[in-house]
């Protein structure tokens, strides 16, 4: 059985992780944080009283019920501090989060391994994102040509999103960084072009309605090819998120990426 405890539990993911941990078999659990505290982890999610409440101050809970795994969807400006603290602690952080800059990433790496407690961060949970991001991969060898597309819910606080950085990294590794667009091209409106990731142009959409989405359209001699990924739910980030609080344990130092958990 893999102890968990739940950080950021009161927000739109931290809800449906508490529902996916108390109904999975394998997962117990034991704890749960948020800034807003207060409430029975039950009755919050639609099930039976647990006695379990969310609590505010996440240094004492993990150290008094010194769970194997902290589970985060935070904000970005706080997961650092989160993860450094469950390393500390001894916990194995799994992290959905997103915002974590390269250097940040970096400090947990090291820290995941001097401390010798693994770690896990992925930007996107959901089966389907993480198959757009490697067939991403694989169509870049062929059309290196393409912009990235991501559209999610009003909500959000960081563009682009962290999948779209990710989808952008993976496609660099395979393409030769070029500038796309006419050599002599000019915004008349500051960001019509998007931003830049070693000159892929990524472009975020928010808007209500929307829960995560995205679309990498490749341009070639005559054709594109457009892959697309629709998250309809939060639902759809849970198999991930238990995967890998089940197998973070196992990981050594910093693990980042659910295709690093999975079979190609
Ligand atoms: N990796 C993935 O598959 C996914 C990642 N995300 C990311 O997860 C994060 C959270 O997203 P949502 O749940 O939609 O946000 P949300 O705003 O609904 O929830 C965040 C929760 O964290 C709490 N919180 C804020 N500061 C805190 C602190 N210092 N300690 C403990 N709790 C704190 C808030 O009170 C709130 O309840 C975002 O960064 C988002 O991009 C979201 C969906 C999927
Ligand atoms: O904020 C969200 O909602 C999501 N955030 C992640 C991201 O930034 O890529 C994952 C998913 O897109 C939902």
């Amino acid at each position: 059985m893999v102890t968990v405890l739940v950080n950021g539990a009161c927000g739109r993911m931290g809800q449906a992780v508490l529902k996916a941990v108390q109904e999975d078999s394998e997962l117990k659990l034991v704890g749960a944080v948020d800034i807003k505290g207060g409430e029975d982890t039950g009755k919050l999610v639609g099930l039976p009283e647990n006695g379990i409440l969310v609590e505010s101050n996440l240094t004492e809970a993990l150290q008094r019920l010194n769970p194997d795994v902290m589970i985060d969807f935070t904000r970005p400006d706080v997961v650092f501090d989160n993860v450094m603290t469950a390393l500390r602690n001894k916990v194995s952080p799994v992290v959905g989060t997103t915002g974590l800059s390269d250097g940040q990433k970096e400090e947990i790496r090291a820290a995941a391994e001097k401390l010798g407690t693994p770690a896990f961060i992925a930007p996107n949970f959901a089966i389907g994102a993480v198959l757009l991001m490697v067939l991403s991969r694989q169509a870049a060898k062929y059309m290196p040509d393409v912009e990235i597309i991501e559209l999610h819910h009003d909500r959000k606080l960081d563009a682009p999103s962290g999948t779209a950085v990710q989808t952008a990294a993976m496609i660099a590794e395979v393409r030769k960084a070029h500038k796309q667009g006419h050599p002599e091209e000019k915004e008349k409106l500051a960001g019509a072009r998007g931003a830049e990731y070693e000159g892929m142009h990524i472009h975020s959409v928010r808007l209500p309605g929307y829960v995560a989405h995205q679309e990498v359209i490749f341009g070639g001699l005559g054709q594109t090819l457009t892959i697309r990924h629709d998250s309809m739910n939060r639902e759809s980030f849970m198999p991930g998120v238990v995967l890998a609080a089940k197998k973070v344990r196992s990981l050594c130092g910093l693990t980042i990426g659910l295709d690093k958990l999975l079979e190609f």
